[in-house]
């Protein structure tokens, strides 16, 4: 079976070479050219753990080749998937499905043979149906071309074991056929037991919304009770360890800290919110505007707190800052707390240098008047106060006793609630986490 994949960002490039390492044939289609050339290169265009092997294997290999055309990929395959973005559009608005209409529009004209096309973006409910249809317009007479809804799950960080083993595959809309093809795609998955459900296209489409509510409010709620903690000196990470051996509700996003970014929940919650009010039940999901609240709170608050350390007024004085990315073993700075605090407070006169094992390039497109150290103590050196805002493993192997020999003042605030306080504590600096003792 030979595949492609339309849209060659975070989530498609991984699922490329993850076709391609299950032994597809597989043709990225990337209408990017700076991206396409370094695809085509055997580079992966961003951070994420143990992509950059299995592309460029797959690659030198031959089994997977990139392009700008669609007419290509639709000579080329039998199952194509969907991965372009479905950026927020502006402030309140909902999901822009442009790309996804782009990437029906230019392959179905050329689907001469039969075809099953799969939507692994994120969509507002609605969209398959009226992408099915237009496929169906657009291909040309005796071409049998279908639509799956497909959603992706992957974490970054984690997108390569994502994509291979997913804890479920949703197939909304299958023919008899189309499930066929998926299952032999998804073959080596389905062997290892992960759940495969069949349902209609809304139910596909809702589950992925679904998904991303429900992390995003279970965060917002720890860090909403983070908040009580703090006002009545209890442990946010104590309660969340006591609340997690509870099997209903779990560990799992249970951690407490600055909140969380990213290009996906940031975004997917507020097109959830939007959609459900063109579709008149805003108010049965109205609660997520106050998830996104919470979650935009938190960054306030860590400026606020930071201000406060640093004698009311952050004018001046040297910040260090460990972290710019939304999360660590990631480059990704879409939507990224660390870089919107560091930001905030570089914008109100104090002297921030960043450092990020992996981020600080992308940081740097993004926030280029931000200064940018080589290394974590190079970040720390001379500063007045030292904030930990990307929980990278490297940062909690520091040696606190090191770090404090190199700062003006040994205070730390930790935005992630990881670091060893005992240990920084008995090093001699003043500790703050949020939410904790
Ligand atoms: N990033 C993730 O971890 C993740 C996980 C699950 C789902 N998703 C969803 O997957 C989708 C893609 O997300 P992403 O983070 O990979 O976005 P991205 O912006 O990194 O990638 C999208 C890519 O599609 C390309 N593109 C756009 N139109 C095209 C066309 N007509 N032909 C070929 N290429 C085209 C763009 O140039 C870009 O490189 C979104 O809907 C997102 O919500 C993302
Ligand atoms: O207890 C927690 C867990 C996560 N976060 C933050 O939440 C954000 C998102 O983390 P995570 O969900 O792990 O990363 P993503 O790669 O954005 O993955 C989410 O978004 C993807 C795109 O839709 C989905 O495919 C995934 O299933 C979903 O987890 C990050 O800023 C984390 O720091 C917390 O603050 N506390």
């Amino acid at each position: 079976m030979r595949i492609s994949v339309i849209g060659c960002g975070y989530l498609g490039a991984t699922h490329a070479a993850c076709m391609a390492e299950l032994g597809f044939e597989v043709v990225g289609v990337e209408i990017d050219p700076v991206k396409r050339a370094g695809l085509a290169a055997g580079k992966v265009p961003f951070f994420e753990p143990g992509l950059q092997d299995l592309l460029a294997e797959h690659v030198a290999s031959g089994r997977l080749r990139f392009t700008d055309s669609a007419q290509e990929a639709a000579e080329f395959a039998d199952v194509h998937f969907v991965c372009v973005g479905t950026p927020q559009v502006a402030e309140g608005l909902g999901a822009d499905v442009s790309q996804v209409d782009g990437a029906i529009e230019l392959l179905a004209p050329h689907l001469t043979r039969p075809a099953v096309v799969v939507g692994k973006s994120t969509v507002p409910v609605g969209t398959a149906p009226r992408l099915a249809a237009r496929l169906a317009e657009l291909a040309p007479a005796g071409a049998d071309a279908e639509l799956v809804w497909n959603p992706e799950f992957l974490r970054e960080g984690f997108a390569v074991a994502d994509t291979l083993r997913p804890d479920r595959l949703v197939l909304g809309g299958a023919t008899p056929h189309a499930e066929e093809l998926l299952r032999e795609v998804y073959a080596a998955a389905l062997a290892d037991g992960t759940p495969l459900l069949l349902t209609d296209y809304a139910t596909a489409e809702l589950v992925k919304s679904a998904a991303n509510a429900f992390l995003a409010t279970k965060i917002s709620f720890i860090n909403a009770i983070a908040e009580v903690c703090e006002v009545v000196g209890a442990d946010v990470v104590d309660l969340a360890d006591a609340l997690g051996h509870d099997d209903r509700i779990g560990r799992k996003f249970l951690n407490a800290g600055i909140g969380f970014g990213g290009g996906c929940l940031p975004k997917d919650i507020r097109a959830f919110v939007h959609r459900a009010g063109e579709l008149g039940v805003e108010d049965a999901v109205s609660f997520l505007r106050q998830v996104d609240d919470i979650n935009q709170r938190r960054r306030e608050h860590v400026v606020a707190i930071a201000t406060a350390m640093l004698d009311g007024s952050v004018s001046g004085k040297r910040v260090g800052v460990w972290g710019a990315a939304f999360k660590p073993d990631s480059d990704d700075v879409r939507d990224s707390p660390a870089l919107w605090i560091a930001g905030q407070l570089h914008l109100r006169g104090a002297d921030v240098r960043v450092y990020d094992p992996e981020a600080g390039k992308t940081a740097a497109l993004m926030f280029p008047t931000l200064t940018y150290a080589a290394n974590p103590i190079d970040a720390a050196t001379d500063a007045d106060l030292l904030l930990h805002l990307t929980e990278w493993k490297e940062f909690r192997a520091l040696d606190p006793v090191a770090v404090g020999d190199v700062v003006t003042r040994k205070q730390v605030l930790d935005g992630r609630n990881l670091l060893d306080f005992d240990a920084w504590r008995a090093a001699g600096w003043t500790v703050r986490g949020l939410g904790r003792r």
